[in-house]
């Protein structure tokens, strides 16, 4: 995050001077924003850069204990530079939150240098490997910077100390959390199908009940419970990756647009990073621990892979944004936009169906039967009807308040559920675009098709409720959706194990014996065990300290 931080909000100049050092590793650079006392508040962050004219420098400090950065991944032993988020005060004016390049660390013996105090803030949840990541605690006493060590791109500090801000608008500033918050959502692509991988293809392997005469028991792929818990997640997998792929092309896109000073696309941009993050880390971080109990008792050893996928990854729900925090960024844009919909100012990019809402206020959903519910155009307009209606409602309900803002808080579980659904609906629409797309492989269109159905349709049941409230659909039609899923998962069955085959996994990637790919798991597990240092000893350390005197203790007693 230093790189993209000094690439986004560095001047060419400032680009040239500490790009090539990152790079090649000269000096080694992290993100340093979130305070001990703030981290969703960045406007409310205490660390202070006061101009000082005499020497033409910054002095940066952390004038409160919970000024104090914490958090930052890798500060706390590995970095030499930080990009630090303080208060830019200059003529004794308080100008927010600004970027500014600080050295922490000697080139030559890597000590921290005179004012600066930094480690790492400690152990962290589980024994999972994010306990390599030395995130760290900072504090400054009064550092001083060079004045050209303030990342000047957005706006500028002259040599008499006056504040300049350049003719770009100020959110650039958390450019960098942007374009992090994209690359999460291909993360969580990667992360839950690894989970879908080692479930799928252990699922396939693990037979348990229903022999009949002395026969094979029952692979548990072929319960519908397995396949009602798992074929979603397979089929969320594809879906994150798939709109983690639009997501990029639209950061991509967005980013081209900046560099020519078209900033019409940069609220999209906002609500479509913040609000996928958001809904596919959490619902990635409940599958995967879904995925554990998909794998029984077997899937709570560390050699099963889970335990540690689950505790690397569950923090993704709060880095770089929490959920909630980011959800409700999404619920302003959608009532911002609901507010212009009377102006006839039409909406555009992925909030542009909002623009149909006469129609969609009032439309009936078409289907009769269960195989209605494969017709896309069923779904897409059952979803958009969902999302707007639950914005319009908020929105109304908001109106009513005496006051917006405070409207807007009373009415915040509400506008968390509004934005969910918003954001589903680009799931689902990115999705359905895709399967309609030339898909090369002989019979991969129809997998993917059924993939897509089944994240829809298993959505929409999850949600039935909002759909009903929202009379976008009716019980009937609830039930034919459910009953429609039920035929989907018999389709998926016989390819679930090629599915998850095609993600190309290796076994060494996956770390798993439940997901080896020759599935050979039993004798692999029962090897693993052995590995155990538990095992080194056949008779325990502390028999003879513990175990022994208190048998033998009970055994006088019985013969008392
Ligand atoms: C396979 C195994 C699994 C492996 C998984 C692991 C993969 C590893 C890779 C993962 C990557 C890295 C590891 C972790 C790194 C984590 C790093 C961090 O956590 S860095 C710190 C992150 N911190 C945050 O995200 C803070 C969140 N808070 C905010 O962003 C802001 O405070 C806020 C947006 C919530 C509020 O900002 P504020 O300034 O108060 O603005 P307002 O809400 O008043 O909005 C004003 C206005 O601005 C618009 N806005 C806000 N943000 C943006 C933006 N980013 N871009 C564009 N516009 C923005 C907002 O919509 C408003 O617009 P109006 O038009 O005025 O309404
Ligand atoms: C593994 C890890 C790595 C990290 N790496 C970095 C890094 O490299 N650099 C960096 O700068 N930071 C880093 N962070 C910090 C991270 O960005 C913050 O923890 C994150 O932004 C959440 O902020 P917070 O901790 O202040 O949560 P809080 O906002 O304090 O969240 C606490 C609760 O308050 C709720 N809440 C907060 N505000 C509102 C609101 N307005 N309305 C409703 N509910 C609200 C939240 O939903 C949550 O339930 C990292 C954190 C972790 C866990």
């Amino acid at each position: 995050m230093f790189v993209p931080a000094i690439k986004g909000q560095g001047t060419e100049e400032q680009q040239k001077k500490w790009l090539p050092l990152a790079y090649k590793f000269q000096i080694i650079g992290c993100y340093a924003q979130t305070e001990l006392g703030h981290g969703s508040n960045v406007q409310g962050l205490e660390t202070t850069a006061t101009f000082d004219p005499m020497t033409d420098e910054f002095v940066i400090h952390s004038p409160t204990l919970t000024s104090s950065k914490w958090w930052p991944g890798g500060l706390g032993k590995a970095s030499t530079h930080a990009v630090v988020y303080a208060r830019l005060i200059t003529e004794g004016k308080d100008y927010g939150i600004h970027g500014f390049i600080v050295q922490l660390r000697s080139l030559e013996d890597h000590s921290p240098l005179p004012g600066v105090t930094l480690g790492d803030i400690g152990g962290k949840f589980g024994s999972g490997a994010y306990n390599s990541m030395d995130n760290g605690v900072l504090r400054f006493d009064h550092v001083r910077i060079p004045r050209d060590q303030m990342l000047m791109r957005l706006s500028q500090v002259t040599r008499e100390g006056k504040y300049v801000q350049s003719d770009v608008p100020k959110q650039l500033l958390y450019g960098t959390m942007v374009y992090v918050r994209q690359s999460i959502v291909a993360d969580a692509s990667k992360a839950l199908s690894r989970a879908v991988c080692i479930a799928v293809r252990y699922s396939a392997i693990r037979k348990q009940f229903g022999s009949q005469d002395g026969g094979p028991e029952t692979q548990v792929l072929n319960y519908r419970t397995q396949q009602s818990r798992l074929f979603p997640l397979l089929a969320s997998a594809y879906a994150f990756r798939f709109v983690g792929d639009w997501l990029n092309w639209l950061y991509t896109d967005v980013t081209q647009k900046l560099e020519v000073k078209d900033y019409s696309t940069l609220q999209e941009a906002h609500a479509c990073t913040a609000g996928l993050k958001a809904v596919t880390t959490s619902a990635t971080a409940d599958a995967i621990e879904e995925c554990r109990k998909l794998c029984g008792g077997h899937g709570y050893l560390n050699s099963s892979g889970l335990p540690e996928l689950f505790a690397v990854y569950v923090p993704a729900c709060t880095y770089e944004g929490d959920n909630v925090v980011l959800l409700l960024q999404v619920a302003r844009i959608l009532m911002k936009t609901v507010s212009q919909l009377t102006s006839g100012k039409q909406p555009v990019g992925t909030m542009a169906y909002m623009g149909k809402v006469q129609h969609l206020m009032q439309s009936k959903c078409a289907v009769k039967t269960a195989e209605d519910w494969l017709n896309p155009a069923f779904i897409q307009e059952a979803f958009e009807a969902r999302a707007l209606r639950m914005a319009v409602n908020c929105a109304q309900n908001i109106g009513q308040a005496s006051n917006q803002e405070e409207g807007f808080y009373e009415r915040s579980p509400d506008l968390l559920e509004a934005a969910v659904a918003h954001i589903q609906l680009i799931i689902v629409t990115k999705f359905i675009e895709k399967v309609h797309q030339d898909i090369p492989g002989h019979g991969v269109k129809e997998q993917l098709q059924n993939l897509c159905n089944v994240y829809a349709l298993y959505t929409l049941h999850k949600h039935l409720g909002d759909f009903l409230a929202t009379g976008s659909l009716t019980p009937k039609q609830g039930a034919l959706a459910n009953e429609q899923l039920g035929k989907l998962y018999a389709q998926v069955r016989p390819n679930a194990v090629a599915l998850v085959d095609a993600f190309n996994y290796t076994d060494h990637y996956l770390g798993s014996v439940l997901g080896r790919y020759d599935g050979n798991v039993y004798p692999a597990l029962y090897e693993e065990a052995w590995k155990d240092p538990l095992n080194e000893t056949v008779v325990p350390e502390g028999y003879h300290e513990y175990l022994r005197p208190l048998l033998k203790q009970q055994l006088k007693l019985s013969r008392l």
